[in-house]
């Protein structure tokens, strides 16, 4: 049927339009009428009744792009930590003015729909968050691109505490349906694992290497909208789900083996069955890997089969594709690729390698050895043996090279090779994909420069041109125009709405941190947001706070390195300052320390600290002569929706992390932009935001990189810090002596003695430069107006910190791809 005779038809904006198309699909997508429907009927007809809105800019876009066939990023990530999609696709849309006028006059209440909206958490936290933010600008800067990753029908855990120790539950996200994905199992992929190879001369009497594959899945692509702001623009973001070739076989169902009649099914689902918690600790499970290829091996097949046209010449792929891999995850797509162009093409090794090496590029999100992925020969060579064959040869001919470079130089070599010979033979996944990406990038300034310093040395060195940086970024339509309305309002009365989609142009609220009016508004704003929080965790958690008290937050995983203890030493020092007389109580500036923080359930010491962070804090709420000015609230199960409530509601942002081991950080970004005052190492995007926002308006303190390498270099012993630190030593005295314990010593006792005897992170060598810089937090915090002229000055100078901006180095410095203007507006 001819594009003609398929007119799109774009639903009328109006609310009759709106009340009439959502009972529409109340009554036949819901089957229900308004007197019996739920809230989740209501929420699903809402959801699927605001789809329409974007659904003819989808299929514009997609035909668009059929014809100009422009050059397109291909997003390839295992994590998208996409939030909660109903309010993003209300602002795209430009229509929650409508909505909300047509169910009130249905007398619906369209915050409780959006509260029946299950967040998808298809990601463990930065990394993910990340992918979802720029796929939102890509669709934004109107950049042809589609995201691939994984259908995971269980995402991250939903946490509860049990007197106070995390334990985990499983993400039933998909039990009440799910209206924002579309799936098509017409367009399903193969997908093989196991099994071994066998060499063959080929009819050019050339020896070839094929895979004979042991067993198979196939895996159904889910679409889902990727809306840009306004623009007409609707992308793509393509998950796969997992399931057997012979979902059930009916011979041994008869044979009356029920159990048997299914394996191949509950075996082939377990694929995308459930997300893997661990966020910067890789467990290396074989499972994990069959996760990463079937999803790559999936996305090639869909572009290379689906996306492009069937007589494109794949000599011009380059031309047409860059495929971004998000860490290591996905990297097993290099030799993917190779296998598809050489084996299943026919192609040269060397005409193969040649395309191969422009259409990669690599993203490394960490500093931390032990979260560069390896996967043991003796695994990938059972799981994915062709694979294994192809990066030996790939191996093989750059090391050749490495020697020509450097002769006598077998040292370098092998510390180049991207087989590792100890512990045990294993693929360094990011040596692949350094040696085989286009570009190597770092998400921050201060990472970058670690990674061509250190961490890939040998590597910059030989490819000097192919590391660059693009700092991270966050969209600024989820975390300010949506989540914080008030301010967003305020920005916009000042300088206009461009800031959504331009936003540098925050610059031009600086001189309105010197007009007291304006401060006087923001502030008030800030406080309006305080209460919304804390009404929020009454409601959710219980958790009672005063709108009152400075907002002191920490929310980002659980992990040593982003030292979680030495916000609590923090705390228990203000604890002992008054319990002990020191401090008088209507000293203490009424501060509520608000944590949020998943650990990976595997990671002893990260629950072990959840619980002590707990512990402290049902003593600190619970003891009367805080008269409640000092706070806990550590409301459970932190994630993108809890994000978009606290972090306006913030005033100081804690981004402590030992100088060296955060990559970048995004939430620091977050609260700038929300006008919070950042205290913080010089660690990840901290430099960059110090740099911007000026040292006036950022709490700095402690170790910079260069003397922790030193320190660490010369021996640390932590427990001189202990020693010659009285408030150190009474703060670590509390915890070990059972004061939030009820007195008993050994329930955090590992805690204590991996501070004194070990402490990776040097807790206890920044602790006093932290505790000064908090000092002067209190000092600053005390001049009201004083802070609010820093916290606009903060917003003022943040607009760097865009996504947009992230992804538009990302066109310049990596990709080489342009916007195409949208196929409409
Ligand atoms: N994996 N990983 N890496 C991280 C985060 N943990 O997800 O990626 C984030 C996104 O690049 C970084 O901001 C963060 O520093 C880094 O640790």
């Amino acid at each position: 049927m001819s594009e003609s005779l398929d007119p799109i038809t774009v639903p009328d904006r109006t609310v009759e339009g709106f009340v009439q198309e959502f009972l529409r699909e109340l009554h036949f997508g819901q089957g229900v009428d308004m007197s019996r429907a739920s809230t989740n009927d209501k929420y699903l007809a809402l959801a699927r009744t605001v789809r329409h809105h974007l659904m003819s800019r989808w299929m514009q876009t997609l035909r668009h792009q059929g014809q100009v066939q422009a050059k397109s990023v291909a997003y390839l990530s295992a994590e998208f930590l996409l939030g909660r999609q109903l309010d993003n696709a209300l602002l795209a849309a430009d229509i929650d003015g409508i909505v909300t006028e047509g169910l009130t006059s249905l007398g619906i209440d369209l915050d409780d729909l959006r509260q029946a909206e299950q967040e998808p958490g298809l990601g463990n936290g930065g990394l993910g968050r990340l992918a979802a933010c720029f796929i939102d600008s890509l669709a934004t800067l109107s950049v042809p691109s589609i995201g691939y990753g994984i259908r995971y029908e269980y995402g991250i855990f939903r946490q509860t505490f049990v007197d106070g120790w995390q334990v985990e539950q499983p993400d039933t996200w998909l039990e009440l349906g799910s209206p924002w994905e579309f799936p098509h199992p017409e367009a399903a992929v193969k997908v093989n694992f196991g099994g071994s190879t066998e060499t063959y001369i080929d009819d050019d009497g050339n020896a070839r290497s094929r895979w004979l594959p042991g067993w198979s899945v196939i895996g159904v692509p889910y679409n889902y909208m990727v809306p840009g702001y306004r623009n007409g623009r609707v992308n793509t973001l393509r998950l796969w789900s997992a399931r057997a070739e012979k979902s059930f076989d009916l011979q041994i169902f008869n044979s009356g083996d029920y159990a048997d009649a299914v394996r191949a099914q509950t075996f082939a689902e377990n694929i995308s069955k459930v997300l893997y918690p661990e966020d910067s600790t890789p467990q290396g499970k074989e499972l994990r890997l069959q996760q990463q290829y079937f999803f790559v091996a999936c996305s090639l097949a869909d572009f290379l089969d689906n996306v492009l046209p069937g007589d494109f010449d794949l000599t011009k792929l380059p031309d047409r594709i860059v495929f971004q891999l998000n860490d290591t995850h996905p990297v097993i797509a290099i030799p993917e690729l190779m296998r598809l162009l050489v084996d299943d093409r026919g192609w040269s090794w060397e005409d193969a390698w040649a395309v191969t090496q422009q259409v990669f590029a690599y993203t490394c999100h960490t500093l931390l050895p032990e979260a560069l992925e390896v996967w043991s020969v003796d695994l990938l060579g059972r799981l994915l043996p062709r694979h294994l064959e192809i990066i030996y040869r790939i191996n093989d001919e750059f090391l050749a090279q490495v020697r020509k470079a450097y002769p006598d130089d077998e040292l370098r070599v092998r510390r180049m090779s991207i087989i590792a010979e100890f512990p045990e033979r294993a693929v360094r996944m990011a040596f692949l994909a350094t040696v085989a990406g286009a570009k190597v990038n770092g998400v921050a300034e201060l990472h970058s420069q670690l990674l061509r310093d250190k961490v890939l040395n040998d590597f910059s060195a030989y490819f000097p041109d192919k590391f660059t940086n693009v700092t991270n970024g966050v969209t600024p339509r989820r975390f300010v125009r949506m989540s914080n309305p008030a301010l967003s309002g305020l920005i916009t009365e000042a300088i206009g709405e461009g800031w959504v989609t331009d936003l540098g142009r925050l610059r031009e609220l600086e001189p309105l941190a010197d007009d007291a009016e304006f401060r006087r508004r923001f502030a008030e704003i800030k406080r309006g947001n305080k209460t919304r929080l804390v009404d929020l965790l009454a409601a959710r958690d219980g958790i009672e706070i005063s709108p009152d008290a400075m907002l002191d937050v920490m929310v980002k995983r659980l992990h040593e390195y982003k030292r979680q203890m030495l916000k609590l030493l923090h705390v228990i020092t203000l604890y002992d300052r008054v319990t002990s007389g020191e401090l008088p109580i209507d000293q203490v500036t009424p501060r509520t320390f608000a944590f949020g923080a998943k650990a990976a359930p595997g990671y002893k010491m990260a629950k072990q600290i959840i619980g002590l962070i707990n512990a402290v804090g049902r003593t600190i709420n619970t003891d009367p002569a805080l008269e409640r000015r000092l706070r806990v609230a550590f409301p459970a199960n932190y994630n993108v929706t809890l994000a978009e409530t606290l972090v306006p509601a913030a005033d100081l942002s804690e981004q402590i992390s030992l100088a060296g081991k955060e990559a970048s950080g995004t939430g620091n970004m977050k609260f700038a932009l929300n006008g919070a005052l950042t205290i913080g190492t010089d660690d990840g995007a901290n430099v960059e935001i110090r740099q911007l926002v000026g040292d006036d308006h950022f709490f700095l303190f402690g170790l910079t990189e260069p003397e922790v390498a030193d320190i660490v270099d010369a021996g640390y012993r932590p427990s001189t810090y202990y020693a010659a630190n009285p408030t150190l030593r009474r703060a670590l005295d509390h915890i070990a002596h059972g004061t939030f314990s009820g007195g008993d010593q050994r329930v955090f006792e590992p805690v204590v003695s991996n501070l004194l005897h070990e402490d990776r992170f040097l807790v206890l060598a920044d602790f006093q430069s932290y505790i000064d810089a908090q000092d002067r937090v209190e000092k600053a915090y005390a001049d009201q107006d004083g802070w609010t002229r820093s916290a606009v000055l903060n917003v003022a100078r943040s607009g760097f910190f865009s996504s947009d901006r992230s992804i538009k180095d990302y066109l310049d410095r990596i990709w080489h791809a342009e916007p195409v203007a949208p196929p409409f507006v």
